[in-house]
């Protein structure tokens, strides 16, 4: 029987724990922690994950501000916001949605922001941190959100699994195998290029697949009883009309073969965004203690 690692409920059961946090965070420093949430653009999808994670900052207790720009916004205005938001003491997470407008550096404008505030966990100095293993690094959220998942359901040891992560982005794929062997895994990183990437992969004891590709991992991908995490979210056009979200693995053939998978809904996206309180909340608990 292969397990549903249901990130919705387990993500709803660490928000509890956050309220709990903030709320004696309140009541023993008077301070409430406070996440800001950069737009720039008018990017229908990022409009709807930045409303979600507001509300979710808000429902535990948490203050929420939102700052919108135009598109046509320059790097320089963007820059000059992230100033104001790290010099702002009520301040104490900032999240610049991404993808930005082409015209906009990216990397530059990570690098502008406060690291003690990057609740992203993507800028250099706390990749580095996290790179190093210096707990004091704030750790990017997908790839939290997935390990917390995976240790709540094989336990705390992961010593010695192989561990594949399929995909190298800096947002996920990265810092995704940083932790993993920090957990003591062993983690191989593979992509597009990788040779005869199927028989890999059915290697894995635990496989993370974040590139991208719908249905791209198949049942005969999996070896018996792994742990599948399927960090992909692909919005698809039924024939029948409408559409639909679905991960980079084919859910219904691997759940045959799997020890445990991830849905998509319902997996690592709740997941991603608890982990973004987790952080906002250890943010402001580092600014308090400083
Ligand atoms: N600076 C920055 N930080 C991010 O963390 C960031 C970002 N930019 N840009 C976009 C991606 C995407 N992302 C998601 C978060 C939650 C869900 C989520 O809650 N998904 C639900 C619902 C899926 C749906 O129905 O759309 C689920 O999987 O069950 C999805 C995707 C954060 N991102």
């Amino acid at each position: 029987m292969t397990i549903v690692l249901d990130g919705k409920t387990l993500a709803q059961k660490i928000s509890e724990q956050v309220t709990k946090d903030v709320s004696k965070l309140k009541a023993e420093h008077n301070i409430t922690p406070c996440l800001a949430v950069v737009l720039v653009g008018e990017d229908p999808a990022s409009k709807i994950y930045v409303s979600r994670k507001k509300r979710q900052a808000v429902a535990t207790g948490m203050l929420s501000k939102e700052i919108t720009l135009p598109e046509t916004t320059s790097k320089k205005q963007l820059l000059k916001e992230i100033s104001l938001l790290n010099a702002d003491p009520n301040v104490h997470g900032i999240l610049v949605q991404l993808p930005l407008p082409k015209h906009i550096d990216t990397a530059q404008i990570i690098e502008a922001i406060d690291p003690r505030k990057d609740v992203d966990g993507f800028h250099p100095v706390n990749s580095g941190r996290l790179f190093s293993g210096v707990n004091s690094a704030l750790v990017p959220c997908t790839p939290r959100g997935c390990v917390t998942l995976v240790k709540n359901h094989r336990g705390q040891d992961l010593t010695g699994l192989l561990a594949i992560v399929i995909g190298c982005s800096n947002i996920v794929g990265k810092p995704m195998a940083q932790l993993l062997l920090q957990e003591k895994a062993t983690v191989i990183m593979a992509h597009s290029k990788t040779q005869d990437l199927p028989t890999l992969c059915r290697k894995a004891d635990i496989l993370v697949v974040a590139v991208g590709v719908p249905g791209l991992v198949k049942a005969d991908w999996v070896k018996e009883g792994a742990t599948v995490i399927d960090v992909g979210i692909n919005r698809i056009n039924n024939p029948e009309g409408g559409s639909c979200i679905v991960g980079d693995v084919d859910y219904v053939g691997v759940s045959s073969v799997a020890g445990a998978i991830t849905p998509v809904p319902g997996g690592v996206g709740p997941m991603t965004i608890v982990s973004l309180l987790q952080n906002t909340y250890a943010a402001a608990v580092n600014q308090i203690y400083g």
